[in-house]
């Protein structure tokens, strides 16, 4: 792996139950190409000189038929029981060459339609500002409560003017994202998303809009929906 100052990590140990397909979504096929493959492809040929570490689970049995796995410059490590403990165990993985100040870069397996242009504006903006951020698009929806005694009935209407969905890439530096991470996690906080970490450390992460076709690939429905997004990039 080379001595980098920008490091990605891809987390990639998820089993897909929301996909409930066959194999973890990320070994899911788009024109015959794996989903990790597709945004491994992507994001280094975005990032050529990154470092990258992807967390894979223990029961894994596809990385070594990815096209990725042949690639030097990519690394695995284990991943954990969530989405943040792989980030997590990535960053301790990362911790014999990576410096506090390098900038990490946490993009899901499952988001294969990043675009090239979002990247660098998200690296652009976060290389200017004191903690980092994340890609994120505004709500454009109208967003409905409901109660958890009526699942299916509106309790209320979310005023949305200043709702985001968060994406990823999200973007901090190395050593401030380990200790937010680790911090969270010892406190047996909730983190979905690394941001929620920085924010849990009293950080105010940078909101970069980005593409809303970002997605993650979540739900039988988008995988489609991938594919015809992927066919236009
Ligand atoms: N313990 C986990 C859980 C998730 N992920 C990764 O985090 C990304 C976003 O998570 P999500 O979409 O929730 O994937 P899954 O957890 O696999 O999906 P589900 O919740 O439907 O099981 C995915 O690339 C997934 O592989 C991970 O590395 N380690
Ligand atoms: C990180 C993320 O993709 C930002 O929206 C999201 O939080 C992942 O959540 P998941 O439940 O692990 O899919």
């Amino acid at each position: 792996m080379p001595e980098a100052s920008l490091w990605l990590i891809v987390p990639a140990a998820g089993v897909g139950q929301r996909m409930a397909a066959a194999c973890p979504k990320q070994y899911l096929r788009v024109d015959s190409e794996y989903i990790l493959d597709i945004t491994l492809r992507r994001l280094l040929a975005a990032l050529p000189a990154a470092g990258c570490i992807v967390p894979l689970s223990s029961t894994d049995i596809w990385w070594p038929s990815t096209n990725a796995s042949s690639d030097g410059r990519i690394a695995t490590c284990a991943g954990g029981n969530e989405r943040a403990n792989s980030v997590l165990n990535a960053l301790q993985a990362l911790a014999p060459t990576a410096k506090n100040e390098d900038w990490v870069l946490v993009h899901d397996a499952a988001r294969p339609c990043v675009a090239s242009d979002d990247l660098k504006r998200l690296l652009k903006k976060v290389g200017a500002h004191s903690v980092g951020g994340l890609l994120a698009s505004p709500v454009t929806d109208t967003l409905k409560m409901a109660s958890p005694q009526a699942p299916n009935t509106v309790s209320s209407t979310i005023d949305r003017r200043h709702l985001w969905r968060a994406l990823t890439p999200q973007v901090f530096r190395y050593g401030l994202l380990r200790d937010a991470l680790q911090g969270a996690l010892n406190q047996g906080v909730a983190i979905t998303d690394e941001a929620a970490a920085m924010e849990q450390a009293g950080h105010r992460p940078l909101l970069v809009e980005g593409r809303s076709d970002n997605i993650k690939i979540t739900v039988p429905a988008d995988l489609a929906l991938a594919g015809f997004i992927l066919g236009q990039l």
